[in-house]
């Protein structure tokens, strides 16, 4: 079987008295988009840092494509951080070469991924800019171009969609799934948790430094369901509905009606068809993974009540 690109074993890092990372463990899957996940201060950004070697764990392990993780790999991983660190200074055709130089290309490839690259994003022209005179969208961009620029085996991704506006997040979401179905593991970090369904199918929540739920997406949701339904109709609604059921969210296209003791899906559908409602639509509402989020927490600690003021506990 082929090993995952990154498994995380029992890792531990603390700073001084702080524990940052507390004894996380996780494998990357196989086909899916990793979402790391969790509120800002949860221990993210330590576990990427000792992912991409620039921190060592204080104990546990992390494996590579099934080798012990060692200074060799980061030539093989693409790490877009959440500071962006450009030298403003530099003309954007020079910095990508420096950068590829870095991750190993010759100048030649490093030339010519450098203006596929930079076409892709509409950035052809831009080759003898000075960092400073581009704007802060396209400064990421280019920071994205250097970050994939080596054909990285691993990307990690924090926040990477930060200051784009919607058109130029849609291309960058558009190329992180063409690598990914190329074959390039992608590990996306951030703490906005409505982003990570449009491109994760696999995520692992951190809270306080602990991996609080992993799996995929759509089975946690699925698992946090907790009865509830909305109904899109014409017309009126009969009273009886109103006096058995709990009504939520009247719109006036729709309600959301939350079942209660035992009460079932397919009893609520025949009473709206006994009362002649013209339905248009009737689903079930999975939870978000905020609510899943706060719903886990909450769970596992019942005292804290605030499960998004994590930052120093
Ligand atoms: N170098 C450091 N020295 C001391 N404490 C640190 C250091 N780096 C991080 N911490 C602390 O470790 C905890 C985890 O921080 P980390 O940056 O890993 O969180 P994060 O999940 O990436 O947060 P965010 O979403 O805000 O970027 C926080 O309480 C933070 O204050």
């Amino acid at each position: 079987m082929t090993p995952p690109i990154i498994a995380v074993n029992n890792v531990r890092k603390a700073y001084g008295e702080k524990v940052a990372v507390n004894d996380v463990t996780f494998a990357m899957p196989p086909d899916a988009i990793l979402g790391l996940l969790g509120p800002n201060g949860a221990g993210k950004t330590s576990l990427i840092r000792m992912i991409t070697t620039i921190t060592a764990p204080d104990s546990g392990h992390i494996e590579f494509n099934g080798q012990p993780l060692s200074g060799f790999h980061p030539t093989q991983i693409g790490y877009l951080p959440e500071e962006r660190g450009l030298y403003k200074k530099m003309y954007v055709g020079e910095h990508l070469l420096y950068l590829a130089r870095l991750k190993g290309m010759d100048k030649k490839e490093a030339t010519t991924a450098a203006k596929e690259w930079l076409a892709k994003f509409g950035l052809e022209n831009h080759w003898d800019k000075k960092v400073e005179e581009l704007s802060k969208g396209m400064q990421q961009q280019v920071q994205f171009i250097a970050t994939v620029i080596h054909n990285p085996k691993l990307l990690i991704l924090d926040e990477p969609f930060s200051g784009l506006d919607p058109v130029n997040a849609t291309r960058m979401r558009q190329e992180i799934l063409r690598l990914h179905a190329e074959g390039t593991g992608v590990i996306f970090s951030t703490h906005r948790m409505e982003q990570v369904e449009e491109l994760c199918e696999y995520i692992v929540l951190i809270n306080q430094g602990a991996n609080i739920l992993e799996g995929k997406v759509a089975d946690i949701r699925r698992r946090f369901q907790d009865d509830k339904f909305h109904l899109e109709y014409e017309g009126d609604l009969p009273a009886v509905l109103k006096e058995r059921y709990e009504i939520i969210n009247p719109t006036p296209s729709g309600v959301d009606i939350q079942l209660r003791d035992g009460q079932k899906a397919n009893d609520l559908l025949r009473l709206l068809l006994d009362a002649d409602v013209h339905i248009i639509g009737f689903q079930e509402l999975l939870p978000s993974l905020n609510e899943v989020f706060i719903k886990q927490v909450t769970q596992l600690d019942p005292t804290n009540t605030n499960p998004f003021d994590t930052q120093e506990a």
